[in-house]
């Protein structure tokens, strides 16, 4: 599964596909409020066309006519146009303002279901910070389309044109001249258009980069401190933040050109149009109010013009964050999804593993790997750091795709099963519960509402909870802090379980589920873990052998292989692999009396 590498620069179809994507999949649903938004930014732009039309009677008709009626109904217009621009304006702001926090929060909803279906390689490979920053930096740079592009394009495009309309009708020459050096910009705003992406992508991508400090730093906020890396880690940020404001600085230039080369260029029609129709008005071939008129319409266009030059390195800059955001629409997960899945088998059966191999990039994890897991019995997985056992729960559960081979329940493979289905046959208590910032409740229901306080309570007994959670000043309320961080290791762990035992579902994973706990609460849990599994199809894998002795079946791992199969007292009597683990770790633990120790130095899980 790839990491989120950055695509070439975009091509000119590329663009269009982009935004056509937008368009039907996002934009066109909001069309209505665009179209009234429209309407109401017309009517808004319009109105400079107006006001600018209005220095001729105020000129001609009040100034040099001296009409005092004028006067009055000349005032009353222009404070008209005020009143409707102001109406105009705000009208469609809030119209806008909804539809485009729609259109991002629709991006950000589809795109964070999406991030989810993906599997466990494509999160390995790219850290939440960089996704983080894909949801909400890039999905944001769309809002500014919808605020700036919908509104202001529309907005300035009429008003222009309405501008336009005015000068044309005093004098098409005098606009003519006026527009004489606009060919001149058309070259150099491509080129400004390629460097405006260039530069946004380096830009998301720094700031991809700075989230992703963030995130590793705030979560790894202990090791920080006691490995004395604040320093380090500040200075990287600040290094990360030093590009940053070099690129902030770049593509706001380079966004700031086109603008500035239109302000350029006008200046020159404005001097043009002054020399030329300047003499005009000398010679009385033109009136003052005609050339005022002229000027002001010509004056009030040169605030559209400069934002619709800027609109270009707003949209560059946008189809770069739409590439990103799209690039991860393109991703799919690797799981081949059954189109018609089978039912799933009644009575659930053994589960098998059938020569599978997997990889992880160029680093093969499982080979050939088999073993059965019979229906109702503990089997339990046994192997040094790394030999794969914690693979084996992903392939179960489908985190991961196998490359090869097959896995089975009751005989199907289990890709034809429908995928949530098949999850929903898993209890799992793996080493490191991952707990919620949300109260105990909130943790160990996980959105169940049908639980009873009776059930809860047997569920938080059999987990050992209770001890801890009735000394707590709001109980099963008490929040669990970011990560569950306000719990011990061994606290969070009794918490995953009682999740599991509340959960009761027939197929039970077990992944160094006691390892956190002290010696008498594992002995408890165990005991309640031992109940839970009674009836039910449990796969374990245990750091002390000394707990999985009485497994129906013990499975050896050794480097992605099954190496030995057998029950604890067949594997002893082999004198394998297993029967040295043992031997190593029952000396050891003999010698310093700490089990846990031994199985370190061992390295057996
Ligand atoms: N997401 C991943 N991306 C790349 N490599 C991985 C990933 N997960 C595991 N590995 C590698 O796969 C190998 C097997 O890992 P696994 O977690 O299955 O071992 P294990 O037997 O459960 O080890 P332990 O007893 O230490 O938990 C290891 O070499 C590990 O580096």
């Amino acid at each position: 599964m790839s990491k989120l590498d950055d695509r070439p620069d975009l091509s000119f179809k590329d663009q269009r596909r982009l935004f056509a994507w937008a368009w039907t999949s996002y934009v066109r649903r909001f069309l209505w409020v665009i179209i009234i938004a429209g309407i109401l930014m017309s009517v808004e732009g319009s109105m400079l066309g107006l006001l600018s039309y209005m220095m001729k009677p105020m000129f001609d008709n009040v100034f040099i006519s001296g009409n005092y009626d004028a006067l009055y109904w000349v005032a009353g217009v222009i404070f008209g146009i005020f009143v409707v621009r102001a109406a105009m304006n705000l009208g469609q702001r809030i119209i806008i303002t909804r539809a485009s926090n729609q259109i991002v929060f629709n991006v950000q909803h589809d795109l964070l279901r999406h991030l989810m279906m993906l599997d466990t390689l494509f999160h390995s490979a790219n850290p939440p910070g960089a996704l983080m920053e894909r949801m909400k930096g890039d999905t944001g740079s769309i809002k500014s389309v919808a605020n700036v592009v919908i509104t202001g394009v529309g907005r300035d495009i009429v008003s222009l044109i309405s501008l336009l309309t005015v000068v044309m009708v005093i004098d098409w020459k005098w606009t003519l001249i006026a527009l004489v050096g606009t060919p001149f910009l058309v070259l150099p705003s491509l080129l400004i258009q390629k460097l405006v992406r260039t530069v946004t992508r380096e830009n998301r991508q720094i700031a991809s980069d700075m989230s992703t400090r963030l995130n590793e730093v705030f979560h790894g906020i202990a090791p920080v401190k006691l490995n004395e890396l604040e320093t380090y880690q500040s200075d990287r940020y600040r290094a990360l933040a030093d590009r940053r404001i070099n690129s902030e600085v770049r593509a706001s230039i380079a966004k700031a050109l086109i603008p500035a080369m239109i302000d350029l260029m006008s200046g020159l029609g404005f001097c043009a149009v002054l020399l030329f129709g300047g003499s005009e008005i000398i010679n009385g071939d033109k009136t003052v109010g005609e050339f005022m008129s002229f000027f002001a319409a010509m004056a009030l266009a040169f605030d559209p013009i400069r934002r619709l030059g800027a609109v270009s390195g707003t949209f560059q800059a946008t189809a770069v964050s739409m590439d990103r955001i799209k690039a991860v629409f393109d991703t799919q997960p690797n799981l081949v999804m059954s189109r018609s899945p089978k039912e799933m088998p009644e009575a659930l059966g053994d589960i098998e593993l059938r020569d599978v191999e997997l990889a992880y990039g160029d680093l093969p994890v499982l080979r050939k790997a088999s073993f059965v897991a019979r229906s109702s019995e503990t089997t339990a997985l046994v192997g040094a750091s790394g030999a794969g056992k914690s693979t084996v729960f992903n392939v179960l559960t489908r985190l991961v795709e196998t490359d090869g081979g097959e896995v089975t329940l009751a005989g199907t493979n289990i890709r034809d099963l429908d995928l949530a289905n098949l999850r929903s046959q898993f209890s799992m208590v793996s080493q490191d519960a991952l707990l919620f910032d949300e109260s105990l409740r909130e943790n160990i229901l996980l959105g169940r509402t049908d639980v009873s306080e009776e059930r809860l309570r047997e569920v938080m007994e059999a987990a050992h909870i209770t001890d801890f959670v009735d000394n707590l000043a709001d109980g099963l309320d008490s929040p669990a802090g970011p990560r569950g961080g306000n719990l011990s290791g061994g606290q969070r762990q009794r918490v995953a379980i009682a999740r599991a035992l509340l959960r009761d579902r027939p197929i039970l994973l077990l992944d160094e589920a006691t390892s956190a706990l002290d010696m008498r609460s594992e002995a408890v849990v165990q005991a309640a873990l031992d109940r839970l599994a009674e009836g039910r199809t449990t796969i374990v894998i245990a750091h002390r052998l000394s707990t999985i002795r009485n497994a129906d079946r013990i499975v050896v791992m050794d480097g992605g292989r099954v190496v030995e199969e057998g029950t604890h007292d067949e594997l002893l009597v082999q004198d394998g692999r297993y029967a040295e683990l043992y031997r190593l770790q029952f000396r050891n633990s003999d010698s310093s009396g700490d089990a846990e120790d031994a199985d370190e130095e061992t390295g057996a899980a």
